[in-house]
């Protein structure tokens, strides 16, 4: 048992989700708001810690009208409990979850659990079939994955993934090092790539969205 995931995302042309630098404003207004009327349907927004450490988000729903009681419980994958304490994901906006492994220092455990929910799964780094259970049996039913490019990875090779969606906008920045919508360790043979089925299309201002169902393997 599992939340239903949908994995959300901007991208450039070029398939790049930030620069090098890790600069990540892709999106034009309305796709903003269109995330954010996505974030208001969703009972939980997840990401890596690295996404984290370098946007420092808040992932409230802020782009349109909404309650603050109408904001979902954020989730950070944070398999050593990296989480900085003064980080926006910590503000009083909306429930906070810090998933760890059983790697992390027992005095950032102490620390992050002054101001979020700490679920442990996995050894080394956080087992996302676990945590996706943890999270079903606490009641979250829709899950908006919001990257970055390792969680991507990790959440479809696990067939965490339900639905992917995208918005690509009309740039390209290039880079060998500016990550790209899914990284990881990715997969050795085009045969054993992740199939998906284009569901709808539609531009929004200057973007094109893409939503596509992801195909479960036969395995
Ligand atoms: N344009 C867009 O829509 C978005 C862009 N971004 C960008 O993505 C970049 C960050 O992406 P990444 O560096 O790839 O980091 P990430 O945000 O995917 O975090 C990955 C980290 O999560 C931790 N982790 C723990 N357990 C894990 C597991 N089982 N599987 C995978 N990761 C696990 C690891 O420490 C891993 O290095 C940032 O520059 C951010 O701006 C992020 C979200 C959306
Ligand atoms: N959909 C989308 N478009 C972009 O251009 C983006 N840079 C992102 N980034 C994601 O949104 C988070 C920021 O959220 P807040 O505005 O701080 O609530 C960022 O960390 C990425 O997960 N997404």
């Amino acid at each position: 048992m599992k939340p239903y995931v949908i994995l959300n995302a901007a991208m450039t042309l070029d398939g790049k989700i930030a620069t090098h630098t890790g600069s990540s404003e892709i999106s034009g207004k309305e796709d903003l708001k269109r995330v954010h009327r996505l974030r208001r349907e969703c009972d939980a927004i997840m990401v890596g810690i690295n996404t984290v450490l370098i946007d420092n988000p808040r992932l409230t729903i802020h782009k349109i009208k909404a309650d603050k009681s109408e904001n979902p419980t954020r989730i950070v994958v944070d398999s050593k409990a990296r989480t900085p304490l003064n980080s926006r994901i910590l503000n009083k906006e909306a429930p906070t979850i810090i998933a760890t492994s059983k790697s992390a220092p027992k005095e950032r455990i102490r620390k992050l659990s002054q101001k979020a929910k700490i679920i442990t799964t996995g050894n080394k780094k956080v087992n996302l079939k676990k945590l996706m259970a943890e999270l079903k049996k606490m009641g979250i039913k829709k899950l908006m994955l919001e990257g970055g490019s390792t969680l991507n990875f990790s959440m479809l090779k696990e067939g965490l993934v339900d639905e992917v969606r995208v918005a690509i906008a009309p740039m390209i920045v290039g880079g060998v090092k500016a990550k790209t919508l899914v990284g990881g360790q990715g997969i050795p043979y085009m045969k054993d790539a992740i199939k998906l089925q284009l569901k709808k299309y539609h531009t929004l201002g200057k973007d094109l969205i893409l939503e596509y169902k992801v195909l479960k393997s036969q395995k």
